[in-house]
């Protein structure tokens, strides 16, 4: 099994480039085959979840061409409706963006049926808001076997309420909308860029909505989408990542093909706490050269601080000079990194919702495994700050999200490898002393 063993106690130092977002990619590839026309679409990560929604998309008939690593290119004009377009295997059920395709195939075909989404396990994950916008839409819905099918005669355009900010069920409910007819509102939208980037990936694709980006989006059907070509948005939560690790090392690191305007949250907490963040048109360097200190935070949708960054942020306080309280208001399920984190050292009690931590100086190596994707960049931070060597095992969900997160880590200085056996560890020990 591929796990990271790391050898901690070393600044991060130098630049590391961001990759395009997984969470905008997931949206856009899965609205990519709304036309048949064909689509190009730059700045892919080369992720396990695209891998995985590219492969589904190929299932149902598209036609999937990589020009290069990171640029596909799709046509959705080979799918033949005239199927039941189900969408169901081993590897899609365990990703959350399974269900885009829903929205997606039920809007250029009225009809799909997709295997229930999967996704992290950070919580219960209801879909009823996602039920709920296509069912406003005029479609019927039904689940049974473990999917989710959902049927229209004709969609048309609707007024629809989300009672909970949700970024699935305004993406979702956005690509059912686009070639709905008549006019869409969705109120209380996300307003999270990857929404802004689908929404304006399907305007160039001669989709009309406005407001992304704000909590009212208004669609305006249109008879057809036509092909594209269209660059992904750097990654937040991959940048923010990198931002917190070089702040956790004490490092100094200039990251590259960013949009600081998406790390406002992010930068503010790093600001607060002590580490010093210079902005660039498109790069941030985080610099940090001393103990931080302790803050709290809260997770809220954007532009509040991301839930997607809570547990890297988290080991940066456990670090912190004083007691830290981080609440998380999005997901009832993720500070599953805490027991694994307090292997290493850490001080920190979870009640409910709400984690205090009790910063240490430093952490111990010690042999943890990654619960879930964000969990387990957190606990690589973890480890490269610890003294001695540690391994995080269950990588799987790390490469879920982060492209070759151990290379880029490297570049910056880390002594990290990714090994599968034990006389490779003992290889590595030996070989970093
Ligand atoms: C593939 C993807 O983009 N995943 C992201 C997406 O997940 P995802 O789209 O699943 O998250 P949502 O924004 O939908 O979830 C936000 C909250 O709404 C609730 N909810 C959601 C849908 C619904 O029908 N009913 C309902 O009650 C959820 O339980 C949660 O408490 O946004 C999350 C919040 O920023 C991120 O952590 C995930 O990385
Ligand atoms: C929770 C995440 O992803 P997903 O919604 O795909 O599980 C994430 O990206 O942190």
């Amino acid at each position: 099994m591929e796990q990271y063993v790391i050898k901690g106690g070393r600044p991060l130092e130098g630049e590391v480039t961001i990759a395009g977002a997984k969470n905008a990619a997931l949206g856009i590839l899965a609205a990519a085959v709304m036309t048949d026309q064909e689509v190009t679409i730059e700045n892919v990560p080369n992720v396990r979840d695209t891998r995985v929604l590219l492969q589904a998309i190929q299932g149902i008939g598209a036609r999937v061409r990589y020009i290069d690593e990171h640029t596909v290119a799709i046509c959705g004009g080979t799918i033949n409706p005239n199927t039941d377009l189900c969408v169901d295997d081993e590897y899609i059920r365990k990703i959350r963006a399974s269900y885009y395709l829903l929205g997606a195939l039920l809007g250029k075909y009225n009809h799909s049926q997709v295997a229930l989404p999967g996704g992290c396990d950070i919580g219960a994950r209801p879909i009823d808001l996602h039920i709920k916008g296509f069912e406003a839409l005029g479609a019927h819905v039904d689940i049974a076997n473990g999917m989710i099918s959902v049927e229209a005669d004709e969609l048309i355009g609707s007024h629809i309420y989300m009672d909970v900010i949700s970024v699935g069920a305004t993406i979702n409910v956005m690509m059912a909308a686009v070639m709905a007819n008549g006019k869409t509102t969705i109120e209380n939208a996300a307003k999270e860029p990857h929404i802004v980037d689908v929404a304006n990936f399907l305007n160039s694709m001669g989709a009309n909505i406005k407001g992304a980006g704000t909590d009212v989006i208004r669609i305006r059907g249109v008879k057809s989408l036509h092909g594209t070509t269209y660059s992904i948005i750097p990654d937040q939560i991959e940048a923010g990542t990198f931002m917190v690790a070089a702040a956790a090392t004490r490092g100094n690191v200039l990251i590259k093909n960013v949009i600081p305007k998406h790390l406002e949250a992010i930068t503010s907490k790093l600001t607060d706490i002590g580490a010093t963040v210079i902005e660039y048109d498109d790069s941030v360097r985080v610099m940090c050269n001393k103990r931080l200190k302790a803050t709290n935070i809260k997770t809220l949708p954007y532009p509040g601080f991301p839930t997607d960054m809570q547990p890297q942020m988290a080991v940066t306080l456990a670090l912190s000079n004083g007691t830290s309280i981080v609440t998380e208001s999005i997901f009832e399920n993720r500070f599953k990194y805490v027991a694994e984190l307090s292997r290493m050292g850490a001080h920190i009690r979870v009640e409910g919702n709400t984690a205090i931590l009790d910063g240490v100086e430093t952490f111990t190596g010690a042999n943890v495994a990654a619960p879930d994707l964000r969990a387990g960049a957190a606990l690589v931070i973890a480890a490269l700050v610890a003294n001695d060597f540690s391994t995080v095992c269950d990588i799987k969900y790390i490469q879920r999200g982060y492209e070759k997160f151990d290379e880029k880590l490297r570049g910056l200085g880390a002594l990290i490898e990714k090994v599968e056996t034990d006389k490779e560890i003992q290889k590595f020990k030996l070989k970093v002393g």
